[in-house]
């Protein structure tokens, strides 16, 4: 049994106050405040401090995730990569202060567009991931074109009665389904996608186009009999 009095807690408390955290209810050093403690330090260790979405760490491990699930249930999920245009103009016109908080309202407008099963994380300065799991194929650009759409709506009040407008570029790719593939191939693939968008002119969503999967229904059943089950757990 951990006696929570001496473990030196100081440190992760003042880290959990200055982020705003709400510290638990319960007795202190108690073991249900124990556990309130470290779910808010995994909470504040898996988000982005200036936007509060997912961060690069949860991402990837959600990105991972995410394969698995498409390898296993051969459901469709989309993943998009978003880049703010011209955003080096941003802060150079208008310092870095009004870059962040263009980076914050198109943090907010993204999440607003998706649904709340979708995943939105900030994995670079300004460049976003989305990873949208059960997402049919035929609808992939509409929801990145809405996307695209929603930002480009944006008016960012930058000083008193000075409005700023911002658009993205996303470039999207579907994981293969039933097939084990990988987070790191997946994001490469949505990566050429969005530099295509770049390229194309900027302000517009490019997917890759759709490959029909190879695997036919009878072998999608081999794949989940309960013979193949030991097969299915070793495949890479
Ligand atoms: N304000 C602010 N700026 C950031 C942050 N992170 C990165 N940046 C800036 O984002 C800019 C990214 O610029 P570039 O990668 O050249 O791209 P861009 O100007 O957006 O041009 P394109 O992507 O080609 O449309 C750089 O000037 C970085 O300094 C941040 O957290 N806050």
């Amino acid at each position: 049994m951990i006696d929570a009095h001496r473990l030196d807690l100081d440190q992760a408390l003042q880290l959990l106050q200055q982020a705003g955290a709400l510290l638990p209810d319960e007795a202190p050093h108690s073991a249900p405040w124990l556990q309130a403690v470290l779910n808010a330090l995994c909470d504040l260790s898996s988000r982005d401090a200036l936007t509060g979405l997912v961060n690069r760490r949860s991402f990837e491990m959600a990105l991972s995730r995410e394969v698995d699930r498409v390898a296993r249930a051969g459901e469709p999920a989309l993943l998009l990569m978003l880049d703010i245009d011209h955003f080096k103009a941003v802060n150079d016109t208008h310092g870095h202060g009004v870059g962040d908080q263009v980076i914050r309202a198109v943090a907010g407008a993204v999440a607003q567009t998706v649904r709340p099963m979708d995943l939105v994380a900030r994995v670079g300065g300004e460049e976003f991931a989305i990873i949208l799991p059960n997402c049919a194929t035929h609808v992939g650009l509409a929801v990145a074109e809405r996307v695209r759409e929603r930002v480009s709506e944006l008016s960012i009040e930058v000083g008193p009665g000075q409005m700023l407008g911002v658009t993205v570029s996303l470039g999207g790719a579907f994981a293969p389904p039933w097939v084990r593939s990988s987070a790191l191939l997946w994001t490469e693939r949505a990566d050429r996608q969005l530099y295509r968008a770049k390229a194309e002119g900027r302000n517009r969503a490019c997917l890759e186009p759709q490959i029909d999967s190879l695997v036919s229904a009878e072998e999608k059943g081999m794949l989940f009999s309960p013979l193949n089950s030991d097969l299915q757990q070793d495949s890479p």
